[in-house]
């Protein structure tokens, strides 16, 4: 595998490095990491246990990952991660006796070395309102100007300023001891500046310390952001999801990362969150799986999953479909010209991001965009989208519905396009009255507000739907066909329970991330829409919930037509709902350059 040779070197140099192999804590304490002998976990302020009679008790010579089983208990994933964080309540408490939740730490402050980062969604949204994803296109506002440098690691790479020269008036006594204690904290930032050097080494961030965060990509933003976590020097880090949103060599680096670090016994302890349709790294030996209803079962990865652990299956992740094969393949009958590129560059300063891309979107095409992280997956599609300045520069190389760029009112374009992205996911508006029929029924205009008196959106020339009208009577009849065909009962553990006329009256905001995903999933497909796209779509979905999805946008499935285009982009070829059977045809950005690899049927 092509990642294997990036990192061997980097295994090199980890293990000559004497430093970082001495603060490695020694195995000396054999206690347990996490006790809990059994308890059961509450929301603060809930009598009702979310999750039942807990039994998990973490040895440090262990591996663990903590995945959830079905729909509804991905809703339980942050309960148990919350009862290790203190968001959530552990009855009865891990008896003291036997050194409490944390029996390794000691007297060691739990809130200091126990560190969580969630990786499904980066959360940058501020407040409940929206903000304005796309200002990272443009000229770089002043409060936005911070480097990934002074952003996340402020104090590393900074010269060390304190000077050894003490008071001659001070006793000698403490003199030594101020010394030993200066000598210590040079010691210790001196180790920190070089792990700060492996891991932007490791991780490739060395070229992006001084670009503006905003600038970064979701890929480079999740890599920093384990660097930053890893340096913190937590004793027990929980990263849950880091794999979703990492291109396929970066995700081959971090297990191996992770991994070197379990052998080297250093610091942190890593126990990860996956989802349940996630490969389980081959080096993780414990699975704590939390079943629908609250039960977890943990242990060994092979009890808790007898049939799962064939060796074909403990493989790094791997393409379920070969799509390099041409046998198989479906000519799919294409239409018009949707979108059609001939050399759009786009560029800051130097730096060309796009180096005269030609493509070509046709009605009833099938795309998987493909990329590694920062190839310029997200800029592409803001392009189509309107939201990236450059596309006004670059509009005599790109028309849209048959009409250069700039011959589109921005508004006007986004009711062509139903999509969903990370950026979409994290702007857009959480006020808690907003229901999960707002948030869809604003799919029809392409915005955020929810608007006319169905909350169906209003006409394309900004006047009121009439009422009773062909339009209305289509928009609300489409809203109950996406709920049908990808609402709760496809997915919910419990849909007696949670019927789509429930779902539809939900706070949004109230929604687990896998379900909010959902929503804007089925706000993006519910205006039918000529194009679709689909940016990291699955991000917290659950495996229902992904199947769901597939079955819809597949031919056949009620969802996409032939008058439609959609493009996913997705680092995992399982999360494309389209094989070569399909007809899926493949774009790839590379160095700038852009090429249809999938080979073309004569
Ligand atoms: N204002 C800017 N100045 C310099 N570089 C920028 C700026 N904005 C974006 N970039 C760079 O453009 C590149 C493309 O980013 P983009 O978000 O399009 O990547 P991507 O392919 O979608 O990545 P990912 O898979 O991680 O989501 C990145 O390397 C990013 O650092």
């Amino acid at each position: 595998m092509q990642w294997r040779s990036v990192f061997r070197g980097h295994v090199r140099r980890l293990r000559r490095h004497p430093t970082l192999v001495s603060r490695i804590h020694s195995d000396a304490s054999a206690l347990p990491v996490i006790n809990i002998p059994r308890s059961s976990i509450y929301e603060l302020g809930s009598q009702k246990p979310v999750l039942r009679d807990v039994s998990w008790i973490v040895h440090p010579s262990e591996s663990w990952a903590v995945m959830s089983d079905g729909a509804a208990s991905s809703h339980l994933k942050p309960a148990l991660f919350g009862a290790l964080t203190g968001t959530h309540r552990i009855s009865p408490p891990p008896p003291a006796s036997e050194g409490g939740l944390f029996p390794f730490l000691g007297d060691a402050d739990a809130h200091r070395y126990v560190q969580m980062v969630r990786f499904a969604h980066r959360g940058r949204a501020s407040g409940d309102g929206f903000y304005d994803f796309t200002a990272r296109y443009g000229a770089v506002r002043e409060e936005d100007k911070r480097t990934l440098r002074e952003t996340f690691f402020p104090d590393i790479a900074r010269p060390l300023h304190e000077l050894a020269v003490p008071s001659l008036v001070k006793p000698e006594r403490d003199v030594d001891e101020l010394t030993a204690k200066d000598a210590e904290k040079r010691e210790k930032a001196r180790r920190k500046e070089e792990m700060f050097g492996l891991l932007t080494e490791w991780l490739q961030l060395g070229r992006l310390l001084d670009l503006p965060m905003i600038a970064l990509s979701n890929g480079q933003t999740r890599r920093a952001r384990i660097a930053q976590a890893l340096l913190s020097d937590p004793k027990l880090l929980l990263l849950d999801e880091p794999l979703t949103g990492l291109d396929h060599k970066s995700r081959g680096v971090l297990v191996a990362l992770l991994q070197e670090l379990k052998k080297q016994k250093s610091s942190p302890h890593v126990i990860m969150g996956l989802r349940a349709q996630d490969p389980i790294p081959d080096w993780t030996t414990h699975v704590a799986l939390i079943k629908d209803g609250g039960e977890v079962l943990t242990g060994r990865k092979e009890d808790v999953f007898p049939s799962r652990f064939t060796p074909a299956t403990t493989q790094a992740p791997a393409s379920s479909r070969d799509t390099s094969s041409t046998s198989g393949y479906r000519h799919r009958q294409h239409g018009d010209a949707l979108v059609d590129m001939k050399g759009v560059t786009v560029q800051y300063g130097p730096r060309k991001v796009l180096s005269s891309v030609h493509w070509t979107i046709r009605a009833n095409s099938r795309w998987h965009l493909i990329g590694e992280n920062g190839a310029g997956k997200t800029t592409l599609l803001a392009l189509v989208t309107g939201e990236h300045p450059q596309s006004y520069t670059q509009s005599s190389n790109l028309r849209l519905f048959d009409r250069e760029r700039s011959r589109w009112a921005t508004p006007l374009l986004h009711r062509q396009i139903g999509r969903v992205s990370p950026e979409l996911y994290n702007a857009f508006p959480r006020r808690s009255e907003l229901t999960v029929w707002d948030a869809i029924g604003t799919g029809f205009d392409g915005g955020f507000v929810p608007k006319g008196k169905r909350r169906v959106g209003v006409a394309h020339d900004g006047t009121s739907l009439a009422p009773g009208s062909h339009e209305e009577e289509w928009r609300v009849h489409r809203m109950h066909e996406v709920m049908r065909a990808l609402g709760p009962r496809r997915w919910h553990a419990h849909p007696d329970q949670m019927t789509d006329e429930k779902f539809f009256a939900a706070s949004f905001p109230a929604l687990s991330p896998g379900e909010q995903s959902m929503v804007l999933l089925m706000r993006a497909l519910v205006g039918a829409p000529p194009l679709v796209l689909l940016d990291e779509a699955w991000a917290g979905m659950d495996r229902a919930m992904v199947e769901a999805a597939h079955e819809y946008l597949r031919d056949g499935g009620g969802g996409l037509t032939e008058e439609q285009a959609c493009v996913v982009v997705s680092h995992w070829e399982e999360e494309v709902p389209w094989g070569p059977e399909h007809g899926v045809q493949r774009f790839r950005l590379d160095g700038g350059q852009g090429e249809q690899i999938f080979p073309t049927p004569k």
